[in-house]
């Protein structure tokens, strides 16, 4: 069985190697290998504001956490639900109260799907802002090899005209302060590139999580969006849960790397397929729990 195969198809009956019946879990040998996804998300953000991060501690804030403890341990604060927890409630509610918005019928795994969430010249917009700005993807951990993630990418300039709306738009749709969101990433994938399989999620074991606990802590939703349709491959597969989607210009999926309880989610294992023929074209937007843009100062 070629992988991917036998997942559940959201998209398209006639595309070739499209969708089929929701099967359930499928091998496939990239599983065995769960890199943490990683990326230049904000580094060069992260970088120039370094000198400018707001202390760990400011003295309100510690004031504010101890009187928060003290009324805790006196019983007069209702603890607080931590934000990877009330996002998996929160998002979702507001996703499904959505009428564009599909929920995907699959288990363990909170995944949505909006279709046109982009139009054609928004899309092309981001693709010629991809194709003017892209350099060889990169990863968070170092123990991944070189054709981990072959394809391309490049932050998408937050503030411009043409991305700032965008990005609004889909903290909106979620209902996550924009600020919890990262810098966007755009990728391009020419034929033969691809992703392996990966969580997007932070593995908290890693030694770059330190570092990413004082940058907005964990991340919390993905949101993907398709800028074009290819014509082969391309597809995004997450074999654990059974899930295949083919390329789609403006499709946007939105799935919850958190349980419901708050603590990471095994199975949204996932990875870009090799594109076959075509050139597939995508932007990315990772929630982290907590204000993502304090730290990058912008
Ligand atoms: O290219 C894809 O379909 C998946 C991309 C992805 O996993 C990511 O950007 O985190
Ligand atoms: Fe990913």
């Amino acid at each position: 069985m070629r992988p991917g195969q036998g997942a559940q198809s959201l998209f398209g009956k006639s595309r070739k190697g499209d969708f089929l019946s929701g099967t359930g879990p499928l091998p496939h040998p990239a599983t065995q290998r769960q890199y943490p996804m990683g990326g230049r998300v904000g580094e060069r953000a992260g970088a120039a504001c370094a000198a400018r991060r707001i202390p760990n501690n400011p003295p309100g804030l510690v004031f504010r956490d101890r009187a928060r403890n003290l009324a805790g341990m006196f019983g007069l604060l209702k603890p607080r639900v931590p934000a990877r927890k009330r996002f998996s409630a929160t998002v979702s509610a507001r996703l499904e109260a959505n009428a564009e918005v599909t929920k995907a019928t699959v288990d363990g795994i909170q995944f949505y799907y909006h279709p046109n969430f982009l139009d054609r010249t928004q899309c092309d917009a981001m693709i010629r802002m991809i194709d003017a700005d892209r350099r060889p993807s990169t990863l968070l951990s170092e123990q991944a090899d070189d054709g981990f993630r072959t394809s391309e990418s490049c932050d998408m300039s937050r503030w411009s005209p043409d991305v700032r709306p965008i990005d609004e738009a889909i903290a909106d749709l979620l209902g996550i302060t924009h600020e919890n969101g990262e810098t966007m990433q755009g990728q391009r994938y020419a034929p033969g590139q691809h992703f392996r399989a990966h969580h997007d999620y932070f593995h908290e074991s890693e030694y770059y999580w330190q570092r990413m606990k004082n940058e907005g802590g964990q991340r919390t939703w993905t949101a993907m969006i398709y800028l074009n349709d290819v014509a082969e491959g391309g597809a995004t597969w997450f074999p654990t849960a059974g899930i295949r989607v083919a390329p789609k210009r403006g499709l946007l999926l939105a799935w919850n790397n958190m349980k419901p309880d708050g603590t990471p989610n095994e199975m949204t294992l996932h990875e870009g397929m090799p594109v076959e023929k075509g050139v597939k074209y995508i932007i990315t937007k990772w929630f982290r729990e907590a204000s993502w843009l304090a730290q990058a100062g912008m």
